[in-house]
């Protein structure tokens, strides 16, 4: 059974669905959603043609991380009860993975753990992943860590090596699924075309142009202040220059963006993008400023240059690599770091260089793998 609650959860647990489903003499797949958020949630399972077998539903207004953790912990008790799975298959870090593995503790269910062993050694931040991520190591008895540093991290927590499986991160097989599904029907590409064509207005596939996404909690306030401050500076700076920021559904998102970054001829705000249209934009953005996780494994496989807002990461991988840089959520370093790319070619070519640290398109079949042996 796999369980996820969340747009990055899915996008990654998509590809492991399929490819369990494609072997339907050896596995019996189920679904279950918590749908921790609703929205943004279902707009994956529809991209990726998921229908749920079980749904939680359980995304309420106003609900906090106490009440999230307390339904998901209750809520999957009662699924696991009921439909007895030989394993629970959780990702990465939200509250959802840390109940749902929790909840395949309590019961006696043996969990796996996709996307095991990120970390940055500091609860706070991101918070409240790390938390998760860390609590779900210790009841995790299937760990399939996305690189080899993600497994040294295991092993320093003294998680056996022989629980431990590299498998490259699924959502290089989720991006390259969805590339090829793009790149080989011209119908679906004219499409995606003339719905992205419909929200921005610019010529977005001859110019360059700025992709920006930001949602972590520990920039929720100050950091979303100084964010849009450097957004503001930076489309004063460069006029010609577009910034296209789907903005998180997240009330402490919206807030900021739209009160301070709303009307600006060169920034162009939109409503969150389906996975497909995003990959389509990002294949043609210039630079990404982002906060998220999954961009910073999904851009370095397309050559783009990501500037992270954030002063610490659990993906050192590419910034080791020289592609992915660290610059808080701090006015001036996001000033000063976009400007350097923008002005000074030398620095852009150095940081636009494709590479795959995160995976090869075929980590489901290393997951697969393991689960065949159980
Ligand atoms: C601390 C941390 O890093 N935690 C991560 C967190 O996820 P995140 O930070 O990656 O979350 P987001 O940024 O929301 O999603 C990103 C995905 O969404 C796509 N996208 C984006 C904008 C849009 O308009 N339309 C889209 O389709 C985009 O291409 C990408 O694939 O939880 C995951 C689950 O456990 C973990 O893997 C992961 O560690």
């Amino acid at each position: 059974m796999l369980v996820f609650g969340t747009r990055p959860e899915a996008i990654k647990m998509a590809p492991l669905y399929y490819a369990l489903k494609n072997c339907p003499d050896e596995f019996e797949t189920l679904v279950c959603v918590t749908a921790q958020h609703r929205q943004m949630l279902d707009q994956v399972l529809q991209v990726f043609g998921i229908t749920p077998d079980i749904d939680l539903n359980l995304m309420k207004a106003g609900q906090d991380l106490f009440d999230v953790t307390a339904s998901v912990l209750t809520g999957m008790r009662d699924v696991l009860k009921e439909y007895k799975p030989a394993a629970l298959l959780v990702h990465g870090d939200t509250t959802t993975t840390l109940a749902s593995a929790m909840a395949g503790f309590y019961g006696g269910v043996p969990v796996g753990h996709v996307e095991a062993g990120l970390r940055t050694h500091d609860l706070h931040a991101p918070f409240p992943e790390e938390l998760n991520r860390q609590v779900a190591s210790k009841v995790t008895r299937w760990h399939f860590a996305p690189t080899a540093f993600s497994k040294q991290n295991l092993l320093n927590e003294r998680v056996p090596e022989a629980h431990i499986e590299v498998t490259g991160n699924t959502v290089i097989d989720a991006l390259l699924w969805v590339l090829d599904r793009i790149d080989t029907d011209e119908e679906r590409k004219a499409a995606l075309t003339q719905f992205l064509g419909a929200r921005l207005p610019f010529d977005w596939q001859n110019r360059r142009f700025i992709l920006i996404t930001g949602h972590r909690r520990e920039n929720f306030g100050n950091g979303f202040l100084q964010i849009c401050e450097g957004l503001k500076e930076l489309a004063y700076r460069y006029p010609a220059m577009h910034f296209v920021y789907p903005v998180h559904l997240n009330p402490n998102v919206q807030e900021p963006v739209n009160r301070l970054l709303a009307g600006l001829p060169n920034i162009h705000l939109v409503e969150p993008l389906d996975y497909e249209p995003f990959v389509f934009l990002l294949k043609h953005a210039h630079i990404v400023l982002t906060d998220s996780g999954g961009i910073q494994e999904e851009a370095p496989s397309l050559g783009k240059p990501v500037l992270v807002m954030r002063d610490v990461t659990e993906r050192p991988e590419a910034v080791q690599a020289g592609t992915v840089r660290l610059v808080g959520a701090d006015r001036d370093r996001i000033v000063s770091n976009v400007a350097e790319l923008l002005d000074n070619p030398d620095s852009y070519k150095s940081m636009a260089r494709a590479h795959n640290p995160y995976g090869d398109g075929k980590a489901c079949e290393r997951i697969i793998n393991v689960l065949r042996n159980i």
